[in-house]
C-alpha cells in the first residue's frame, strides 16, 4: 500500500490568554511521495512538531487549523477523531517517536507490546498473533532474542528499534518520524537513520523531523527548512548539502554552524512566534536585508528548488548574487 501526501497553505495558530496568538506554522505547502524521505529541519521551537501533529490530528484543543492536508483522497485536517483513530493513525500514518523509553510500557516486554498492537491493528490471534509479531520485530532490525526483555532491559538504539517496530505493525504507508535520534550516541543515530531508509527503499513515505543536519544528509532526498514556523527553502537533499549549496541564508547559516563546517553560529535567536515581525522573519538576523524585506517572500521556484527568500543566494553561475 502506497500513499502520497499533499499539504496545502497549512497554518495553525494557538490563541493565548491576552489576546496574543502563537503562529506556529504558516503557510506551508509540500508534498510527499511514496518512497521519499523529506527531512523537515530547522531550530528548535520553529514548529516542526506541531506540523506533525497537525498531520496525525494530534494537536491540542486550543489549536486553530487552517488549510489542507490530504493522504490519498482523506483530508486529515477535517476527517474527524473517530476516522483518525480507527483508520489513519497506526495504519495509514505511523508515528516514529522522540523518545521511545517514554513510548514503551514500562512493565510489559517488547513482545507483549507488540502482540497486542498487532491484536488491535490486525485482529491475529494465536499463534498467527506471535508470528506476525515476531515480523514486524524483523522489519526493524529488533533482535528475536531480546523480545521477551522489558524496555529498561534494552540500549538507546534497541528502544528506538522496539518503538519503530511498534509503528511498522499496521504496515502504514507514510511514516512520521519526529526527532527520531535525539540522545543517541552518532554510531546509533546512523543505524537508526539507516533503518529508516531501509523503510523508505521498502516504498514508504518518509517525513523525518530533526534538527540534525547530519541525519537528514544520510537519508533525505528532499530538505524543507523551516523558520518561524513558514518553509523557507524547500529543495533536493544532494544539492543543498553539497553543491551549489542552500540559497536562503538562513539554510546557510545552518549549514555553516555545523562543527565540520566553519562551526559559526547563526547570529542572534529566533523570533517569539506570538510576537513576529512584519515582513521576512529572518530580516533582523540577516546580513542581506533590504527595505525589501519588510514584505514576507512567497517560496517561489520549482519542486527541485524553492526559496522564499528577496536576496536569495543565486545557482546560476554567470548571475551574481542578489
Ligand atoms: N498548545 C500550545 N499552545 C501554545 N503554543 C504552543 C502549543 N504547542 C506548541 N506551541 C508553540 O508552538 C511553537 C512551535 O513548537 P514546536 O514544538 O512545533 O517546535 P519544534 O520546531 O518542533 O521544536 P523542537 O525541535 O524543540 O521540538 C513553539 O513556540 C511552541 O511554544
Amino acid at each position: 500500500m502506497t500513499a502520497r501526501l499533499s499539504v496545502r497553505e497549512l497554518s495553525v495558530r494557538f490563541p493565548l490568554r491576552g489576546g496574543r496568538t502563537v503562529a506556529a506554522v504558516t503557510d506551508v505547502s509540500f508534498d510527499l511521495a511514496p518512497g521519499e524521505c523529506l527531512a523537515l529541519v530547522g531550530e528548535s521551537g520553529c514548529g516542526k512538531s506541531v506540523l506533525a501533529s497537525a498531520l496525525l490530528g494530534l494537536l491540542p484543543g486550543n489549536a486553530r487549523v487552517r488549510g489542507a492536508a490530504r493522504l490519498d483522497g482523506l483530508d486529515l485536517l477535517t476527517a474527524g477523531e473517530a476516522v483518525l483513530a480507527r483508520r489513519v493513525r497506526g495504519r495509514r500514518i505511523a508515528l516514529v517517536p522522540q523518545s521511545p523509553a517514554s513510548h514503551l510500557t514500562p512493565v510489559r516486554t517488547v513482545r507483549s507490546q507488540l502482540e497486542e498492537t498487532v491484536r488491535e491493528l490486525t485482529g491475529a490471534r494465536g499463534p498467527k498473533l506471535r508470528g506476525e509479531a515476531e515480523r514486524a520485530a524483523e522489519r526493524a532490525a529488533f533482535p528475536a532474542g531480546h523480545l521477551d526483555r522489558y524496555p529498561h532491559q534494552l540500549s538507546g538504539g534497541l528502544a528506538q528499534r522496539a518503538a519503530t517496530a511498534l509503528a511498522l505493525v499496521g504496515g502504514a504507508p507514510l511514516l512520521i518520524a519526529d526527532e527520531p535520534t535525539t540522545g543517541l550516541d552518532r554510531d546509533l543515530v546512523d543505524r537508526t537513520v539507516d533503518e529508516l531508509r531501509r523503510q523508505v527503499d521498502a516504498g514508504h513515505g518518509l517525513l523525518l523531523i530533526t534538527h540534525d543536519l547530519a541525519a537528514a544528509e544520510r537519508i533525505a532526498d528532499r530538505v524543507a527548512v523551516m523558520y518561524a514556523g513558514r518553509v523557507v527553502e524547500l529543495t533536493g537533499a544532494a544539492g543543498f548539502f553539497g553543491t551549489p549549496g542552500p540559497r536562503h541564508p538562513y539554510a546557510r547559516g545552518l549549514l555553516e554552524a555545523l562543527p565540520e563546517r566553519s562551526f559559526t553560529p547563526v547570529p542572534g535567536m529566533p523570533p517569539e512566534l506570538d510576537a513576529l515581525p512584519g515582513g521576512c522573519a529572518f530580516a533582523p538576523r540577516c546580513d542581506r536585508a533590504t527595505g525589501a524585506c519588510a514584505a514576507v517572500p512567497a517560496l517561489t521556484g520549482a519542486r527541485a528548488g524553492a526559496v522564499a527568500c528577496h536576496h536569495a543566494h543565486s545557482h546560476a553561475p554567470e548571475a551574481a548574487d542578489a
